[in-house]
């Protein structure tokens, strides 16, 4: 469960209207959102929709056009060192010693970060347990998975112990296995303390993961706040499915019968004994409830449609790839 907040915490990171072109290319257009310490927040949206380039202006590497980015209170702007040492970015690409050892790896980055000699090994052993890396420690980094290559990513950002991880596509290129054990090793890390900002092109990967998502496209934020409320905002307020434990024959022109249902399917791959219902938008669901009951059917469950996650991306976002 992430902590609950009062009026006075200080959000993580405060992104205020934030502005950036390239070259004329309009690349994001007043971007507003925040995320609060502690936290898993999803950044999702599709190719070319302005999550690198929003990662880059929080740490620090692309100085915007126009707006406000705070991490930890600090600006972007004003104090990048600051920033700087409140944050780990792990990019979308490696830039891997590929001929270096884990150790050799993560020790050169730990020097880098001017940690002394005395405190590395101990470092290095912490960031290794945990992204469950004990026993790579010798291994040539060109002869890991990709995978195990991601971990020694993490693990690299990890080595100065900050408190906002930013990481940029980081369960790209994994197989199934490996996003499920990268996610377990987020989970504990915010079970630590830590936020964790996490972009990603697919909502639903993220779904259980996340707290909360900012979801961008083309540049705009189309939604940011709890994951629950995405669901919620987006719940179809006519759908409506309906289980039967035992529906009679003429179970659809009986239940269209009834005033307020417009339709009532059964779904594909469904027993028959489900219905997918529509209700007429001005009609009251628990009149509606009632008249089912009055058919002396005995129902298992009534409930209003959730869109898929899926939907509710797709619905959000444009079709098309931006160029
Ligand atoms: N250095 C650059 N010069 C010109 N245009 C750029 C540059 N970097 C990004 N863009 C453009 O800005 C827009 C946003 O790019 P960005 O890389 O932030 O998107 P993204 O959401 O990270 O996409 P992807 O998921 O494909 O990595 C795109 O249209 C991209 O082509």
């Amino acid at each position: 469960m992430p902590p609950t907040y009062d009026a006075n915490t200080v959000p993580a990171i405060s992104v205020s209207e934030l502005t950036h072109a390239f070259k004329g290319h309009q690349a994001l257009n007043q971007v507003s959102f925040a995320v609060m310490p502690q936290t898993l927040h999803g950044f999702v949206g599709p190719n070319g929709a302005g999550k690198t380039t929003t990662l880059k202006v929080i740490c620090t590497l692309l100085k915007p056009n126009w707006g406000q980015v705070q991490v930890f209170g600090h600006s972007v702007r004003s104090e990048p060192i600051a920033v700087r040492e409140k944050i780990g970015f792990m990019p979308d690409h490696f830039s891997m010693y590929r001929q270096m050892t884990v150790f050799e790896y993560l020790d050169f980055f730990a020097a880098a970060y001017g940690l002394k000699m005395t405190q590395r090994d101990q470092v290095i052993n912490d960031v290794l347990t945990l992204t469950d890396m004990d026993g790579r420690r010798n291994d040539l980094i060109s002869g890991l998975s990709r995978g195990m290559q991601q971990r020694v990513s993490l693990a690299r950002v990890l080595v100065h112990d900050p408190d906002l991880l930013l990481l940029d596509e980081p369960a790209s290129g994994l197989d199934p296995r490996a996003r499920i054990e990268l996610m377990e090793i987020l989970r504990e890390l915010r079970r630590m303390g830590k936020t964790i900002f996490i972009s990603s092109h697919i909502l639903s990967e993220l779904a259980e993961l996340c707290d909360s998502v900012t979801i961008i496209d083309r540049g705009h934020v189309k939604f940011s706040g709890p994951m629950d409320a995405l669901l919620d905002a987006d719940a179809e307020v006519s759908r409506f499915t309906l289980k039967f434990s035992q529906a009679p024959e003429n179970a659809t022109e009986l239940l269209t019968a009834i005033d307020g249902i417009v339709s009532a399917e059964i779904p594909e791959y469904s027993s028959g004994n489900e219905f997918d219902l529509e209700l007429d938008p001005a009609s009251d669901s628990n009149i509606v409830l009632s008249s089912i009951i009055g058919l002396g059917v005995p129902i298992v469950s009534f409930a209003q449609r959730r869109k898929q996650l899926n939907q509710a991306f797709m619905d959000l976002t444009t079709r098309g790839v931006r160029p």
